[in-house]
């Protein structure tokens, strides 16, 4: 293990049963990285996550976290991990500083109560009990308990499932905070806009195994940049053009047919030359392209073909 990866997975294997979660996962997390675990319903990332934050022993494969068997050294390994579930255990009567404190207990180095709560944004809900509270602020409070033990790794499985978009950013801006002042984070989310604000990394995972990881930009880059306009009603759709051999993927979005050129990879057509292709064809023909618009792939569109959407599927042969 390289001296500065805080989290190192290779080839791991979860099951329940005879059903296999996890199939064969590698990810390597270096100090200071924030790394975010994305995916399909059911894709394994919370298993994984589980078998990461040391809850069970990995089926097959070895997980590293500070160097340490995060299973057999438990001890070790929680005393500098901070663990926020994706359902927090909060006594429904403790009020938000009690619930602070309660954990403040069992750390060996606790943070002052409220920093802490400053810094998730609660120092105005101290006196108010956990079952008041409301979702978000229900999750805010399980990351301030995260925390509290000035963690070197953070685990953070759906942080901000349940928030309002404000509420999101202020979370966005604690997670950025923890990351500068040098702590790792592995993270799950369902938001891409979440992951494409706050990673260095991520992966994407689907039935048990990650399809696609690296930084955002790698992430994309294999996946090309788009062209996509109305079809003109009177164009069959087999007559449309396919600049440089491109077929055009055809999907109803907003009551009418749009015709999408994937340029991908770095042999694939220009967009530039692409574009000057569909326009003179355009101007020939004496056709308006309504809704024109020529982009780089999304981290959506990534994700969709990974998961196997029929959208990103079905082109117009
Ligand atoms: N305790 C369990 N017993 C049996 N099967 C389970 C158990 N927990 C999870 N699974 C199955 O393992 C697979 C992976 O589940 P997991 O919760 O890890 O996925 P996930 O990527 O976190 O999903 P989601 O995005 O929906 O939270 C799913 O098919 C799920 O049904």
């Amino acid at each position: 293990m390289r001296t500065d990866e805080v989290i190192d997975v290779t080839g791991l294997h979860q099951r329940y049963g005879g059903f296999e979660a996890v199939r064969g996962l590698s990810l390597r997390v270096r100090r200071g990285e924030l790394f975010a675990l994305l995916g399909t319903n059911g894709a394994g990332k919370t298993t994984a996550m589980e078998t990461i934050e040391g809850f069970r022993p990995a089926a097959a494969g070895t997980v590293r976290v500070l160097g340490r068997d995060p299973y057999r050294e438990r001890r070790a390994v929680r005393a500098q991990a901070g663990v926020m579930l994706q359902e927090g255990g909060l006594f429904p009567d403790l009020t938000v500083a009690e619930t602070v404190d309660l954990w403040r207990d069992l750390v060996p180095r606790p943070r002052p109560r409220a920093e802490v709560l400053e810094q998730v944004a609660l120092a105005d809900k101290a006196g108010v009990r956990a079952r008041q509270l409301s979702g978000g602020q229900r999750r805010r409070l399980d990351l301030a308990l995260a925390i509290v033990g000035r963690p070197r790794v953070l685990f953070l499985d759906e942080p901000t499932t349940g928030m309002d978009p404000e509420a999101r950013r202020a979370t966005w801006r604690t997670v950025r905070d923890l990351v500068a002042d040098g702590a790792t984070v592995l993270l799950t989310t369902h938001y891409l806009e979440e992951a494409e604000q706050l990673a260095d990394r991520l992966a994407i995972m689907h039935r048990g195994v990650v399809e696609v990881a690296g930084t955002v930009a790698e992430v994309l880059a294999g996946h090309g940049d788009r062209i996509s306009f109305r079809v003109p009603s009177r164009v069959p759709v087999t007559e449309l053009p396919r600049p440089a051999g491109t077929p055009p993927r055809v999907a109803v979005s907003g009551g009418a047919p749009v015709a999408t050129y994937t340029l991908s990879g770095p042999n694939g057509p220009g967009v530039q030359a692409a574009l000057r292709e569909l326009l003179d064809w355009a101007d020939v023909e004496r056709l308006e392209l309504a809704g024109l618009e020529a982009r780089s792939a999304s981290l959506e569109d990534v994700f969709l073909r990974v998961a196997g959407h029929p959208a990103v599927e079905e082109d117009a042969r």
